[in-house]
């Protein structure tokens, strides 16, 4: 499999359908869905609870019934991909969820956690292997003994810097992030979001970042895909949607989102100066601006 290189996608969706069955029912909760993600960008995946975006997370990792369509990793095709052979892309694509705990086992360290995936697909030596642990650990922005303890030690925003530790100790390319702070507090949500978003500059990861929250989601997407009953009704450049969104049920997601807060907006201002200087704006709160 080859490495794509800037400018080529990583990630190339194309008119993707999935459909669930239930016995004889059936439903359709994705259809026509076509979007790529070059490699150390980010696309955010929003649209209402039901519109689809958790279903297309999951068809890209196996793990819904893709009906038609094509999900292209890296040139491979995911969508009939069998299960032994997306085995050994683990190492490449990861997922962060929105609850810590599906992802960590309750009854094993910290340590134990985050060795699983290395000594899975590399070949360390013990000491290597603490080495890059204690490493992530730190990266996450927890204390080195973290290692020792169990996931039920730490609070709601520190377990999902644990699984977001989890997620990248084996350099992934390509993260599927599922609403990983919907179920942190407002003020927990900025650290992560602040986190994540200076881990994908650091490790050129390509995200996929799904949300219902449009503010969620706004400091750290380079491309948005707008979602309502399973299908895209507005794609393209994040800061051309939220400037100027041309579909009616963007503006209304948009409208929704909380009244501007005059600090949030200065604050804004000044990411939107940094980026322009070249730099990534860190997200300075989260509050709904
Ligand atoms: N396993 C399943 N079997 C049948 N229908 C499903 C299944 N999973 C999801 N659905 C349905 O598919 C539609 C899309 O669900 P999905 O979870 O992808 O939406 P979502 O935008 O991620 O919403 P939420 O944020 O609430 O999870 C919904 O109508 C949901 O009820």
């Amino acid at each position: 499999m080859s490495t794509p290189t800037a400018g080529t996608p990583l990630l190339e969706v194309t008119d993707l359908a999935v459909e669930y069955r239930n016995g004889r029912r059936s439903f359709r909760a994705v259809q026509d869905v076509s979007f790529t993600l070059e490699p150390g960008r980010t696309l955010g995946l929003v649209g209402e609870s039901g519109s689809g975006k958790s279903t297309i997370g999951r068809a890209i990792l196996g793990l819904a019934p893709v009906s038609s369509g094509s999900v292209r990793f890296a040139g491979a095709e995911l969508a009939t991909m069998k299960r032994a052979e997306r085995r050994t892309l683990s190492d490449r694509i990861q997922v962060i969820f929105q609850d810590p705990y599906s992802s960590l086992d309750i009854t094993k360290t910290i340590g134990y956690t985050l060795a699983e995936p290395l000594n899975h697909h590399e070949r360390l030596s013990r000491e290597q292997t603490l080495q890059r642990i204690r490493a992530m650990v730190r990266r996450v922005g927890l204390p080195e003994e973290s290692i020792h303890r169990y996931p039920a030690q730490f609070s709601g925003g520190q377990r999902q810097r644990i699984a977001i530790a989890r997620a990248l100790i084996g350099n992934p390319t390509f993260v599927v992030c599922d609403e990983p702070v919907s179920a942190l507090d407002l003020s927990i949500q900025a650290e992560v979001m602040n986190l994540l978003a200076e881990l994908q500059k650091s490790m050129g990861l390509a995200l996929l970042f799904i949300s219902h929250d449009l503010s969620v989601v706004r400091h750290i997407s380079d491309d948005l895909v707008v979602l309502k009953d399973g299908r895209v009704v507005e794609q393209g450049p994040a800061e051309q949607i939220y400037a100027n969104p041309t579909h009616p049920y963007t503006q209304t997601l948009l409208a929704a989102s909380p009244v501007p807060d005059p600090d949030a907006q200065a604050a804004r201002r000044e990411a939107r100066r940094a980026a322009a200087a070249g730099g990534r704006p860190s997200i300075p709160t989260l509050e709904r601006i």
